[in-house]
């Protein structure tokens, strides 16, 4: 899909979007417009809401109150592709490289999937099985089963947060790449305001349930981790984020 010409990206308009599990009000009244081609990271504290808002705009949980819209068209009706990646690669042992890539795809697929994992520098792996793969290996082949999909929107869920420092760098600049060549609409859900700083053009914090900040990220890319101004911008995410501790535990 590298080749491709077509456009993707998707705009996307949450409008105080609330959602409750039982007496829990997980997120109250969260607005957040992330427009066509744009990489967003939320970040927050463990248990602040951000994988719900995650699931939510993937439509894998209903909010209880609010609007969510896909090119200002609601999530039922929206035509548009949604590919989410997890901390785990959540492939399948059983399925060689290419037949995880292509599963659930209808038709002759399997030079897209070579293309795919090409993009991900993993064509040779193709015939192997999961079990024999390193986790950053892993993590290539579920970014490339993402691809395959030519999503509109690539949500990534703490995608890197088991792979040791340097493939997660690795693994960074690969997403960061391909996301530039695709120009999808990107959400990141991370704890790492590095991470954060480095990939998206936005940084988001939740804290309890409600965005508390919204950052904008005007730095060049590639990003340089050890530039001043990423650093700074770092510091000032994590200072909001240690400012208030909370002073009972539940
Ligand atoms: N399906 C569910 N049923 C009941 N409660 C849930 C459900 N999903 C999430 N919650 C609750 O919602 C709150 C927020 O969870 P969420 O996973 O969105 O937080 P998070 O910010 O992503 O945390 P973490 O960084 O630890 O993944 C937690 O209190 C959690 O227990």
């Amino acid at each position: 899909m590298t080749n491709s010409t077509e456009e993707h990206g998707v705009r996307i308009n949450v409008s105080q979007l609330q959602k409750s599990f039982g007496d829990n009000e997980v997120l109250k009244d969260v607005d957040l417009t992330i427009e066509k081609g744009q990489f967003i990271a939320i970040v927050g504290k463990s248990g602040s809401g951000k994988s719900t808002l995650l699931r939510l705009v993937a439509g894998l949980e209903q909010p209880t109150n609010g609007t969510l819209l896909f090119d200002d068209k609601t999530i039922k009706k929206t035509d548009a592709s949604v590919t989410m990646m997890y901390q785990d690669s959540r492939l399948l042992p059983w399925k060689t490289v290419i037949d995880n890539v292509g599963l659930g795809l209808k038709g002759d697929w399997k030079d897209r999937a070579l293309s795919v994992l090409q993009a991900v520098g993993l064509s040779e792996f193709q015939k192997e099985w999961p079990g024999t793969l390193s986790g950053g290996q892993k993590q290539r082949v579920a970014l490339a089963r993402a691809l395959i999909r030519e999503p509109d929107l690539l949500m990534l869920d703490e995608p890197l947060s088991a792979l040791d420092a340097l493939t997660r760098t690795e693994m960074q600049d690969l997403i960061e790449q391909i996301w530039r060549d695709n120009q999808f609409t990107s959400l990141l859900v991370t704890h790492d305001v590095r991470e954060a700083v480095k990939l998206a053009d936005r940084i988001v914090l939740i804290e309890d349930g409600e965005i508390t900040l919204d950052l904008e990220n005007p730095l060049p890319r590639p990003r340089d981790v050890t530039d001043e101004r990423l650093v700074a911008l770092e510091k000032q995410v994590t200072s909001r984020i240690l400012e208030e501790e909370p002073s009972t535990s539940h």
